[in-house]
């Protein structure tokens, strides 16, 4: 290896680099900005533009742009040696670029005039040639590689499978860098781009998918996707899902709270004045589903919530943090998966259908609060419409939740008709010696008909939260003034299917 191409945008780390290059004899071309921080650091450069005999121009739109340096990096040694020669083209070895920041400026609200400056040109065309020409070109597009192309050029140089490997990432790179691009670009005046360009990196294989003769990979480098679970067995595609709903819930309530999810719904969610209050209080409401569960909590998990995670069967554990003594004692059941809440929440939700995909955006907006009812709900009412309200948007639909202040009592979930929800919810609690007297109840679509409210309110319940916007909102006021049943409307619909 005689000559290294460096032309980055982040410096990090760039001086270690081109110190390992020089002290092996490797001459280095750069340009302007990244010579500069070279020669400043008393390492000998020479300037792209020197070499090419064309200033940088344009301010900075074109700079390596040039056959000189396009021929040094696609030029294939042994074959194109003459040519190379007749034009006094120089063969590069090692290419490190990185990119003009286009992501992170494209979130900054610039005129579309700047934002262009910050497409870059030359550092793609570069990767691109130098990815092409891997068998002799080994090309460098992140800086957490720099600590193994010191280590090449200080030895026995890279072995084939090192420079493909650099090669897929740094083509892996300018796909992410132009679909960035795209999606901007195709997205301007418009909420959603036309065409969508998505990138998920750190795929690995499942053991299966939903069932064990089907063929499955998990994606994502962040949230749930990019976790490797703390302790326990592989991460399965069901516990995947099961781990995305009881999350999602999970991230809106209060602290401390627990969800518990079975098949992708919440089977028993609650609030408490600890961690373990409010898990006991979940686990009860349906201890017979809770078994084989999916549990998130919203705070630390210490040793007393871990001694009862570990006296029954839990597939995974989700929570923020966990004490030591808590890990400890959950060594005991070592095929429990653990996994860290993720903090952010994703801004658009993705499904894959048949041909294609849906995207849907929540907006962060206050739901609205609208007391449609003769009787306004108490406080203890308005405590458990709140929860009743959050946890019916993450269940599916058709859906009704009976809960109190403090949990959900009874959930009906996943029926074709909302009445039966409501229905099953009833008889489900009572298996369970639990009783809808004093309950809530919370609907994630307007009640077409009174019928859903007449069986809430003869189970127990005594107020009623749902969107509203059925054309029979007035018959449905009108039974529930008859009943004595407070009703909120939201105005915001949580069907989720
Ligand atoms: N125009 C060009 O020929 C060109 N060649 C390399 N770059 C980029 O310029 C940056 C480095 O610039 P500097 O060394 O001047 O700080 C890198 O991010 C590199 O990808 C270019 N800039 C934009 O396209």
């Amino acid at each position: 290896m005689t000559r290294a191409l460096l032309s980055v945008w982040d410096k990090t780390g760039i001086l270690d680099l081109a110190k390992a290059l020089a002290a092996k004899n490797i001459g280095i071309l750069s340009s302007g900005g990244t010579a500069k921080t070279l020669r400043d650091a008393g390492i000998p450069v020479t300037d792209v533009s020197e070499y090419t005999g064309f200033p940088e121009m344009m301010d900075g739109r074109v700079k390596t742009l040039h056959p000189k340096v396009h021929g040094g990096l696609l030029g294939r040694r042994g074959t194109d040696d003459d040519i190379m020669k007749a034009h006094g083209i120089e063969g590069i070895d090692i290419l490190c670029v990185n990119l003009y920041p286009f992501e992170e400026m494209s979130q900054k609200n610039l005129p579309l005039d700047e934002l262009i400056e910050f497409v870059d040109i030359g550092g793609p065309a570069m990767i691109r040639a130098a990815s092409k020409n891997f068998k002799d070109v080994a090309v460098v597009v992140d800086p957490s590689d720099y600590p193994m192309v010191i280590e090449a050029v200080s030895g026995k140089g890279f072995t084939h499978e090192q420079r493909l490997g650099l090669a897929a990432k740094a083509l892996t790179r300018t796909a992410a860098y132009d679909g960035a691009i795209s999606n901007y670009l195709n997205s301007l005046n418009r909420d959603f781009p036309t065409t969508l360009t998505l990138q998920f990196a750190n795929g690995r294989p499942l053991r299966y998918g939903e069932n064990p003769h089907q063929k499955a990979a998990v994606y994502g480098t962040s949230g749930i996707a990019g976790q490797i679970a703390l302790q326990g067995k592989e991460m399965s595609y069901n516990n995947y899902l099961d781990v995305h709903a009881a999350v999602s819930l999970c991230r809106e309530l209060p602290s401390p709270a627990t969800v518990i999810v079975k098949h992708n719904n919440p089977c028993g969610v609650a609030l408490g004045t600890t961690q373990l209050a409010s898990y006991l209080k979940a686990r009860d409401v349906d201890p017979v589903s809770a078994y084989g569960s999916v549990v998130a909590m919203n705070s630390q998990v210490g040793k007393d919530v871990a001694e009862e995670i570990c006296s029954t069967f839990v597939e995974v554990l989700i929570a923020p943090s966990f004490t030591d003594e808590a890990r400890e004692i959950m060594k005991r059941k070592e095929n429990m998966r653990l996994l860290l809440l993720p903090s952010e929440v994703p801004a658009d939700e993705v499904r894959t259908i048949d041909g294609g995909i849906l995207v849907q955006r929540t907006p962060a907006h206050e739901e609205g609060w609208d007391v449609v009812s003769k009787r306004a709900p108490t406080a203890e009412e308005v405590a458990a419409l709140k929860l009743a309200w959050k946890v019916v948007k993450h269940a599916k639909s058709n859906a009704i939740i009976y809960a109190n202040a403090t949990e959900t009592v009874g959930l009906g979930v996943g029926q074709m008709s909302r009445v039966d929800s409501a229905k099953l919810a009833v008889i489900k609690a009572a298996e369970f010696g639990r009783t809808m007297k004093g309950t809530v109840i919370a609907s994630d679509a307007f009640l077409p008909f009174a019928d859903t409210l007449e069986v809430a309110a003869a189970a127990g319940a005594t107020a009623l939260i749902q969107p509203g916007g059925s054309i029979r909102d007035a018959e449905v006021i009108a039974k529930a003034d008859e009943l004595g049943v407070a009703v909120v409307f939201t105005g915001t619909r949580h069907f989720r299917h």
